[in-house]
């Protein structure tokens, strides 16, 4: 950490390089006859900060479900940190991937979800030292110190020894940020992270993840209806409708200059 608690390079991606960190090919989503996703194709390179906006039920937060292997594709593949997390190489043949691999490449993967999912049980402290000392093997000591850090970021030391009941809903997203945090993982998901909140909570949470984007080099996969927040830390802003990307670009095209008259309409429903 520096000198004014800001988190440094060192709390952040190691290898965001601007490599591609994340590829969709031919994605095909679909329940029962709803087709979800239709043949979608994007990547997201190391370090970059991608928003994905578009009406309720276009899909958004089946790409992110899908990341999290919460789901699996009909048809595709996915592609994360260059392994395949649907399927994995054996004998030069793609087969579907075993559970081992894709605990080895959930691991690159971090989750921040609209329900904070605390450990009910667990003290703040421990809520974020769990998955560390449990999954990756770290030492208790370096956890606990690597978790005293995230707690500083996200503006919650004096809180350490509380449980999840007694804190605010804001505060208790702003320990679900930590604790995802906490796993070092290469890209961090947000699924409408402010929308359970009362209103007066959601400024605090988007002002720790802006500062997230503004000051790590982590990459971020985001689903917002924040369209302010979208603005201030996209890199890129992908607008979908009916299970494709209709539109990409800058939040400073997408926002300004829209091209599309469904992306217009979304604008104008939600502003
Ligand atoms: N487990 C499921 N079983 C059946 N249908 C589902 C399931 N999950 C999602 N769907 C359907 O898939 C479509 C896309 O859902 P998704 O949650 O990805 O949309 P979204 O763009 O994230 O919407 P919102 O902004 O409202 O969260 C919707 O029609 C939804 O009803």
């Amino acid at each position: 950490m520096s000198a004014d608690n800001k988190p440094t390079k060192e709390t952040a991606n190691p290898a965001a390089d601007g490599s591609e960190l994340i590829r969709f090919d031919g994605v095909t989503k679909r329940f029962g006859s709803n087709v979800v996703l239709d043949h979608m194709d994007f990547t997201v390179s190391s370090g970059k900060h991608v928003t994905l906006i578009g009406p309720s039920g276009s899909g958004k937060t089946t790409i992110l479900r899908l990341l999290m292997t919460l789901l699996k594709p009909d048809e595709g593949t996915i592609k994360v940190a260059g392994d395949y997390l649907t399927h994995e190489e054996r004998n030069g043949k793609l087969v579907p991937a075993g559970e081992k691999h894709v605990r080895e490449v959930r691991k690159k993967i971090g989750m921040v979800f609209q329900q904070f999912n605390l450990f009910p049980n667990m003290g703040v402290l421990r809520n974020i030292t769990e998955a560390p000392v449990h999954v990756l093997g770290l030492p208790k000591e370096e956890a606990e110190q690597r978790a005293r850090e995230l707690l500083e970021m996200v503006g919650l030391t004096e809180h350490i020894d509380k449980y999840p009941s007694q804190l605010s809903g804001g505060q208790q997203q702003r320990v679900a940020i930590a604790r995802a945090l906490a796993m070092r993982p290469q890209v961090l998901l947000l699924d409408e992270v402010t929308s359970a909140l009362d209103p007066e909570l959601v400024a605090g949470v988007l002002d720790v993840l802006r500062d997230i984007a503004h000051t790590t080099d982590i990459t971020m996969l985001c689903v917002t209806h924040e369209m302010n927040f979208a603005r201030d830390i996209s890199d890129d802003v992908l607008m979908f409708d009916s299970g494709r990307v209709i539109e990409s670009g800058s939040p400073e095209k997408i926002f300004s200059e829209p091209e599309h008259e469904r992306t217009r309409e979304f604008l104008s429903a939600v502003r």
